[in-house]
């Protein structure tokens, strides 16, 4: 049984945000790890569904009434029939901290047999810095057990703050359709124990099914995309969102490490509605990937919303010519900034940053 401390990390700080369609009964092999955290539900589908959450657990649901009240026009950039909804919980959070969790996820054990806290490790991921200059080969050296080796500048040891820490999953790998259509049995066996900084000026896949961040320095940039109900694209929420937090870390000097910790993914989704949903992300994403990876913000682009408003000014005027989806989508990450900024009112004002960079409160 691995160690639950006795005052959880951050208890206070930081809410868990949960987008189901389903009853939540995974949360019972999470108690020991979750119970003392405040939940944020978010229920996807027929609000007049209802969704059992174990007793003993602190939280709040939101369905979509809850989302069209609280937002109302503006709710229109909240996907509906799609996990992207899961946004709304990191909206309505007035936490400093978010982990978020596939309700098919549960808890892995290491190779020790020991079942892993998961939110411990992303804790730990997030409260120590990342170091996105230089690569140390022997990859997190602020992990006990590790320093940064021979030959790394000391003059970048000490690190910038860390934003996102992304988690992996044992069992069924997050597979894009092709390739759960051609290994329908592949499983991951393999634990790799690792946590590493993404290179600067490098993109990756954000999956969204086991992934924590810092809330206040870069929230306002997790949005997850107009998904699912009445668009033309699926399952693309986290990759969107990966790929925007990276180019605005990068600018603002913040680090991102993937690696443990590791959840078990319980069942793998339909590969053929999947295929549906992720056709037109495959050919799409072979040009937003350039675009994103000669995507340059300006200096005077200093906190997150200047940042990902910057973004969606360029999103409209080099993707609006591979669909007018992505018209629409710049459009809809104007209004989640609106929406952010309403709801987080303090948001606007910003603390600075190292290199002059600066976060939203
Ligand atoms: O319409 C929906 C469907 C699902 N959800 C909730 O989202 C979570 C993920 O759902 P599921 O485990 O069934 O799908 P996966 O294919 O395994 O998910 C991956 O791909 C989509 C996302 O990017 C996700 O993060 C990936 O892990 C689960 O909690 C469902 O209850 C929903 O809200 N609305
Ligand atoms: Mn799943």
């Amino acid at each position: 049984m691995a160690s639950t401390p006795s005052v959880p990390l951050l208890k206070d700080e930081l809410d868990i945000v949960i987008p189901t369609i389903r009853n939540l009964d995974f949360l019972e092999m999470w108690r020991p790890f979750f119970e003392k955290y405040h939940l944020i539900i978010v229920q996807d589908g027929d609000p007049t569904k209802v969704i059992k959450v174990p007793e003993g657990f602190d939280y709040e649901l939101y369905n979509r009434n809850d989302i069209n009240r609280i937002l109302g026009p503006k709710a229109s950039c909240i996907s509906f029939k799609d996990s992207a909804c899961r946004c709304f919980g990191y909206m309505v959070s007035k936490k400093k901290y978010i982990y978020t969790i596939d309700d098919d996820c549960f808890v892995a054990k290491d190779p020790t047999g020991r079942d892993i806290n998961a939110l411990e490790q992303h804790i730990k991921n997030l409260l120590s810095p990342s170091s996105p200059f230089f690569f140390n080969t022997l990859y997190d050296p602020y992990r006990e057990g590790a320093d940064f080796v021979r030959g790394y500048p000391f003059s970048l040891r000490e690190g910038v703050p860390t934003a996102v820490s992304h988690g992996l999953w044992l069992n069924i790998p997050d597979y894009d359709a092709p390739t759960q259509l051609v290994k329908p049995l592949e499983r991951n066996t393999r634990y790799v124990d690792a946590v590493m900084t993404i290179p600067k000026g490098t993109l990756f896949p954000m999956c969204g099914m086991n992934l924590a961040f810092n809330r206040e320095i870069i929230g306002p940039a997790m949005y997850f995309g107009l998904m699912g109900d009445g668009q033309p694209i699926g399952r693309y929420d986290d990759m969107w969102a990966g790929w925007c937090i990276k180019v605005i870390c990068d600018h603002l000097g913040l680090g991102v490490k993937t690696g443990l910790p590791y959840i078990w993914h319980s069942k793998a989704s339909n590969p053929f509605v999947n295929l549906k949903k992720e056709y037109k992300g495959i050919y799409w994403q072979e040009e937003l990937i350039p675009f994103f990876q000669s995507a340059t913000l300006p200096k005077d682009c200093t906190t997150v919303q200047k940042c990902y408003i910057e973004l969606s000014k360029q999103v409209k005027a080099k993707l609006g010519k591979v669909d007018d989806y992505f018209i629409k989508l710049a459009d809809a990450m104007v209004t989640w900034i609106e929406a952010w900024d309403e709801l987080n009112p303090s948001a606007e004002k910003s603390t600075e940053l190292p290199n002059g960079a600066a976060a939203a409160k």
